[in-house]
C-alpha cells in the first residue's frame, strides 16, 4: 500500500465518523486521491458540484485529518474526473516547484465588478506585460478573490508560454522551503530555485510578519528578480504598512508597483458571480433563488459559494425543486455557523476608522492620547473576539510584549465599569464588526 493509499483510508475512516451516512455515500466515496506532494494532495472529484462541496464543507477537516496523519500541512486541490489528465502546468525542474495552479483559478472565470476591477486590470496587465508594474501587491478581506487573481496571472502566463517558469507559494511555504534548505544544507539550490524564475506569487505575505531571516532571504529574492524585470506578485489581507514587523526596506519594496485593494462585492457583482457559477455548473437554478442569495451573504465570496452549494446539496438529498424558500429553509443554520471569522485586522481598521486615526497608528508606538485608548480598545477587542493568546495580540500590534497588552485589557476593563460611553462606543464597534 502506498503512503497515498494509506493516508486515503485514514482520512475516509475519519469521515465516516465525521460525516452521515448520506453524505459520505454522496460526496466522500466517489472521490478519488491522485497525488500527494510536500505541500499539496490532489483530489479528483466527479462534479462541479461534489468540488463546490468539498471546497466549503469538508476542506477544514480534510486538513486536520492530513496534518494529523502525516504530520505537515497540506493544501487539497480538487480536479474534475478527467482534468487530472491534462494537469495543471508545472513549473520549473527543482522538486519543490512542483505545485500546481488551480486550473479554475483564470481571468475567465474571474467576475469583475466595482469591488475588485482595479484589481482584475492591475493583474491582467502584470500577465499581459511582465516585470511593467512591479510588484503586483494585492489586498483585501478573506475570500474576496486575492488567490484567484494571482493564480490567473500564472495560468495566462503558461498559456502563453508552457515553459514559463511560474513559481505560486505560500509566504509560509517559502518560509519552510528556505528552512529546510538550512537544515539540508541546499541554500544554494533554494536561491536558484526562486530567482531563476520569470513570476513568483507569494500568497499571504503577512505571515512574513516575525520572520526576520526569511525576511532577508526574501527581500535578496525580490531584488533578485526586480532586477531581471522579472514579475513579482504578492497577497495579503492589508497594506504592506500595516504589516507587523515587516522590515522598512521590504515595506518601500512591496509599495514601488502599485498596491490594490479588493473590497466586497456589491450585490450586482454577487449576483453575476452566483450566475456565472451556475452556467459553468449547468446547475438549473432561477434568478429570483440566486437574487436570494446574493442578498443574503455580503461579504466573502467564498462564502457565497459556500451557500450556493448548501442549497444545491439541500435540494438533491431532500429530492425538491429549487426555489426561494427552499433556499431560506437550506441556509438557515448556514449563515451562523459560517459567519465571517473576525480577524486582527478587522478589529484594528474598524477600531482605527471609529476614533478617525489609521491603521498604523494603532500598531504603531505613538503615545499620545488619542492613539492609546484606541489602541488599548483594539487590544481588548482582539481578545474578547479572537481566541489569540496574549503574546500573539502582542505580535500582531507591532510587536508588543504580552504585559503591555494585558494592561491594555485591564485598563479598558476597569474603565468599563463606570464610563457609560466607553460601554456604548464598544458595544457600537462590537455591533459592527459582528455585522
Ligand atoms: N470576482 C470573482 N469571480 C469569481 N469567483 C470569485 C471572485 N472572487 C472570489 N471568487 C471565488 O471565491 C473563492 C475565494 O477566493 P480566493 O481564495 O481567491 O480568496 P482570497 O481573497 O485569496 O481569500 P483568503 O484571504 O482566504 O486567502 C474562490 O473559489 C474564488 O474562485
Amino acid at each position: 500500500m502506498t503512503e497515498l493509499d494509506s493516508l486515503w483510508e485514514a482520512i475516509q475512516n475519519s469521515f465516516r465518523q465525521y460525516t452521515g451516512k448520506v453524505t459520505f455515500d454522496n460526496f466522500i466515496a466517489p472521490a478519488k486521491p491522485i497525488s500527494l506532494s510536500q505541500t499539496r494532495l490532489e483530489i479528483e472529484l466527479p462534479t462541479p458540484m461534489h468540488r463546490d462541496f468539498w471546497n466549503k464543507n469538508l476542506t477544514e477537516k480534510l486538513k486536520e485529518y492530513v496534518q494529523r496523519e502525516v504530520g505537515r500541512s497540506v493544501e487539497p486541490i480538487y480536479v474534475l474526473a478527467g482534468e487530472n489528465q491534462s494537469p495543471t502546468p508545472t513549473v520549473s525542474a527543482t522538486p519543490a516547484a512542483n505545485i500546481p495552479l488551480n486550473p479554475y483559478y483564470n481571468f475567465e472565470t474571474f467576475v469583475v465588478g466595482d469591488g475588485n476591477k482595479i484589481a482584475h486590470a492591475a493583474a491582467l496587465n502584470a500577465a499581459e506585460r511582465p516585470g511593467y508594474m512591479n510588484p503586483l501587491f494585492i489586498y483585501g478581506g478573506v475570500g474576496l478573490g486575492k488567490t484567484h487573481l494571482m493564480e490567473a496571472i500564472g495560468n495566462y502566463m503558461l498559456k502563453i508560454n508552457k515553459n514559463a517558469r511560474v513559481k505560486y507559494v505560500t509566504s509560509e511555504e517559502f518560509t519552510n522551503d528556505f528552512i529546510n534548505s538550512i537544515q539540508k544544507r541546499t541554500t544554494e539550490q533554494f536561491r536558484e530555485e526562486y530567482r531563476n524564475l520569470d513570476l513568483l506569487l507569494i500568497d499571504d505575505i503577512q505571515f512574513l510578519a516575525d520572520k526576520e531571516g526569511t525576511q532577508i532571504e526574501f527581500f535578496n529574492t525580490f531584488n533578485t528578480l526586480y532586477d531581471q524585470q522579472k514579475q513579482i506578485v504578492m497577497t495579503s489581507d492589508r497594506m504592506p504598512r500595516e504589516i507587523p514587523e515587516l522590515q522598512d526596506r521590504l515595506v518601500s519594496r512591496f509599495m514601488w508597483g502599485m498596491p490594490v485593494e479588493i473590497t466586497p462585492p456589491d450585490l450586482e457583482t454577487r449576483i453575476a458571480i452566483l450566475r456565472s457559477k451556475v452556467e459553468e455548473d449547468h446547475i438549473d437554478i432561477g434568478n429570483d433563488t440566486l437574487n436570494y442569495i446574493a442578498g443574503q451573504i455580503d461579504t466573502n465570496v467564498r462564502e457565497l459559494e459556500g451557500a450556493l452549494t448548501k442549497v444545491q446539496a439541500y435540494a438533491d438529498l431532500s429530492n425538491e425543486i429549487i426555489t426561494p424558500h427552499l433556499a431560506s429553509r437550506a441556509l438557515k443554520d448556514f449563515r451562523h455557523s459560517t459567519k465571517r471569522q473576525i480577524t486582527v485586522a478587522d478589529i484594528q481598521k474598524q477600531v482605527a476608522s471609529f476614533y478617525n486615526i489609521t491603521q498604523a497608528d494603532i500598531i504603531g508606538k505613538k503615545r499620545v492620547k488619542q492613539i492609546v485608548m484606541p489602541r488599548q480598545i483594539a487590544m481588548y477587542l482582539t481578545r474578547e473576539l479572537t481566541d489569540f493568546s496574549l503574546p500573539k495580540i502582542g505580535k500582531e500590534f507591532g510587536g508588543k510584549d504580552h504585559t503591555t497588552v494585558l494592561h491594555a485589557i485591564d485598563k479598558i476593563e476597569a474603565s468599563l465599569k463606570d464610563d457609560a460611553k466607553l460601554r456604548q462606543e464598544i458595544h457600537k464597534l462590537k455591533d459592527q464588526l459582528n455585522d
